[in-house]
């Protein structure tokens, strides 16, 4: 290690400390070594182990009880039963020798009891193995669908602020958790047993509490000394720039690059490459990472290791002191007693320290339900409003004030500046501009999918009584008034019938309205073609099927099943366009959506498929307001009722196709563009 400097860490957790090892980088936490702030921490997580603890009896009482008897006598029960027949065992042979006739009654009843033990153990073990996996996949399942439930609420200003919370979510460490609490306390009580029996032996046959000190002597200072890299939170970065140009020129040999090393002629000069930097030593800076990890104290490795020997330094001078005492059988059993007790109290010692971090582990669960949903919460007005049904049956009149907002990623960047725009109910409205402009911010945020940083949404006509601010409405309300169709939306992992379904959950299992939705989306012949219609999966199976010492160009059967498995439907970017497409149609069969909101969807369809779609969504825009974004021009600008001219996230034009050809702007000069590519590839 050559550097090291200590820094308090910014936000929460241990400090941590970044040192240099070799081409390394190595940050790593430093635990606390103040007992109030690990209590504090393990307090922290304290109730959500107990809501977990209430939710696994909840699971069943008696397989609950049932666990933790099981786990009693595993780690309890087993090991003192098991030491004290063997110590019987020890004891009658040890006065068979004394006496010249061993007792083989008490010998028989003394092995057929500790078989007997070894067989009802293994019958235990499984029985234990059986209801851990009963309980840990029934504690899983209902730990997912909470988180499930946690993530599908969150918007998506939410997930961006709490990427961490929601991201590395691992449900089965809960069980993990609960397992890690269920094992420390059946040691602990292990361990009083065992202290219990030491003692007894130890009176009976003359030994002092010494003994069971000179035991414990080992263990304690294992614990207190365990500084393994391994033991800790800790990073490793590679930051060396030779040692990165080495790692990046070897995997040039991938064969991704292969095509172009061969044919860029660079053969030789990678390979010279990577011999200068062996030249140059580097190897030996790279293994001081190994080194370290390895490293242990040797004055205090020598001392652990001898502390090990203090029993057998007692019974040496036990036999030397008073040797009338001297018996095989005793030295035996507390020879055993000593590699239990070890065991033992390393364990507990070693759980104990994992308590705050297992009780965190929970409580980032739970915390899961806490996060805040900045733009979804929305009020309590209903929408459509009451004295507005008549004309919100057009669609939504919006009414964009002063409208600013930054990404809460990227807050330093204003993606909308003082956006002001009135949108009447039932028009087609087009946005247009270059990248980045600011047309799908606008989307997102009629689509509640963010809050305006400031300026408000108005939604109904302006100066109407009822009319209100975005904020105002029940978002349930709104959700269902919106229909959006972008680029950015998936098919589901179920079937292209649920997909389609989906769009109007009520009428989901409507095979006529599914059947129209997928016309209408241009999606019909898409499922013709597949061989599963409608039942097909398209996306999914991840982690549903795996292998295990198998390689598909083996040619054996199992193979061949690994081939057959992995084989499955797939359809094209333009065709996944369309199946998404038809979900948008299938949900305006809800006859509530009075805004649609369309994106760019067509980014991926061919001309033709463009126009249909196009076409399929003008037919539909009775009693809907539809926003478009486009980036092509012509067809669907010449039926906007007005065409939104954006740069730089401000408006620069706005007015039909006719009027802002005739003002000869940025709109005129796109159209131009787009014109001119047209006629010269035709
Ligand atoms: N999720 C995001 N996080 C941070 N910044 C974003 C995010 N999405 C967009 N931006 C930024 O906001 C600005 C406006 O982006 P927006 O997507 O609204 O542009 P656009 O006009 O729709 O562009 P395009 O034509 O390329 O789709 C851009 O500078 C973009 O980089």
């Amino acid at each position: 290690m050559t550097a090291a400097n200590s820094s308090k860490d910014p936000v929460v957790g241990a400090p941590i400390k970044t040192s240099r090892l070799g081409v390394y980088r190595l940050v790593q936490e430093v635990p606390s070594t103040k007992f109030r702030e690990s209590w504090d921490q393990a307090a922290r997580g304290a109730p959500s182990v107990k809501r977990l603890v209430k939710e696994i009896i909840q699971l069943g009482r008696a397989t609950f009880c049932a666990y933790l008897l099981l786990q009693l006598w595993i780690y309890a029960v087993e090991p003192i039963l098991s030491l004290h027949l063997t110590s019987r065992i020890l004891v009658i042979i040890e006065e068979g020798f004394k006496g010249g006739q061993p007792d083989a009654n008490g010998l028989f009843g003394a092995v057929v009891m500790k078989m007997l033990a070894a067989v009802a153990t293994a019958f235990i073990q499984r029985q234990n193995n059986a209801l851990e996996n009963k309980m840990m996949h029934g504690i899983e399942f209902k730990l997912q669908r909470l988180v499930l439930r946690s993530k599908l609420r969150t918007d998506l200003t939410g997930v961006q602020a709490k990427a961490v919370a929601t991201k590395h979510i691992y449900e089965r460490s809960a069980w993990y958790a609960f397992r890690h609490f269920a094992f420390t306390g059946a040691q602990f009580f292990g361990a009083l047993g065992q202290l219990a029996y030491v003692f007894r032996t130890v009176q009976s046959s003359g030994h002092g509490p010494l003994f069971v000190i000179l035991c414990l002597v080992r263990p304690i200072l294992g614990i207190f000394t365990d500084n393994s890299l391994w033991a800790t939170p800790h990073l490793i970065e590679a930051d060396d720039p030779h040692f990165l140009r080495m790692k990046n020129l070897l995997a040039l040999g991938d064969k991704k690059y292969k095509q172009d090393v061969i044919t860029g002629d660079i053969v030789q000069h990678i390979v010279k490459g990577t011999l200068a930097i062996w030249i140059n030593g580097l190897f030996t800076l790279a293994c001081r990472l190994s080194q370290y990890s390895q490293r242990q104290a040797t004055t205090l490795s020598v001392l652990i290791r001898l502390s090990g020997d203090l029993p057998m330094l007692y019974y040496a001078s036990n036999a030397i002191l008073h040797p009338t005492h001297f018996s095989l059988a005793t030295i035996a059993t507390l020879q055993s007693i000593d590699s239990l007790l070890r065991w033992s109290f390393t364990g507990i010692l070693n759980t104990v320290r994992g308590f705050t971090k297992q009780a965190n582990r929970v409580k980032a669960i739970y915390d899961i339900e806490k996060i805040e949903h900045d733009a979804t919460n929305g009020g309590m007005a209903a929408y459509p409003p009451e004295g507005q049904e008549d004309e919100s049956e057009a669609g939504m009149a919006i009414e964009l004030k002063n409208v600013s907002f930054s990404y809460p990623s990227n807050d330093t960047l204003s993606a909308l500046k003082d956006v002001s725009l009135r949108i009447k109910s039932g028009q087609l409205v087009v946005l247009v501009g270059a990248n980045g402009s600011g047309k799908s911010t606008i989307i997102k945020l009629l689509m509640r999918l963010y809050q305006p940083t400031s300026g408000s949404i108005m939604l109904g006509a302006p100066g109407h009584p009822s009319t209100r601010d975005i904020r105002e409405y029940k978002s349930a309300d709104l959700r269902r008034a919106t229909a959006a169709l972008t680029q950015d939306h998936h098919l589901f992992p179920l079937s292209l019938a649920e997909n389609i379904g989906l769009g109007n959950p009520a009428r989901k299992d409507d095979g006529e309205a599914v059947s129209e939705a997928l016309r209408r989306g241009g999606a019909n012949k898409v499922v013709e073609r597949l061989k599963g219609g409608t039942e097909t999966v398209l996306e999914g199976g991840k982690g549903l099927r795996w292998g295990s010492n198998v390689r598909k160009d083996e040619g054996t059967l199992l193979a061949a099943e690994l081939a057959k498995m992995e084989k499955k439907s797939d359809v094209s970017g333009g065709e996944r366009q369309r199946l998404v497409a038809a979900r948008t149609f299938m949900r305006f069969t809800t006859n509530t959506v009075k805004l649609v909101c369309v994106d760019e969807p067509s980014a991926n369809l061919d001309a033709e498929g463009e126009l249909e779609l196009f076409d399929n969504l003008r037919l539909a825009n009775a009693g809907k307001t539809m926003v478009f974004v486009t980036h092509r021009f012509g067809h669907l600008t010449k039926h906007a009722d007005m065409i939104v001219c954006m740069k730089e996230g401000k408006i620069t034009e706005k007015g039909t196709h006719g009027e802002l050809m005739a003002v000869d702007g940025e709109y005129a000069k796109m159209y131009g563009i787009q014109a001119k590519a047209f006629e010269a590839s035709s």
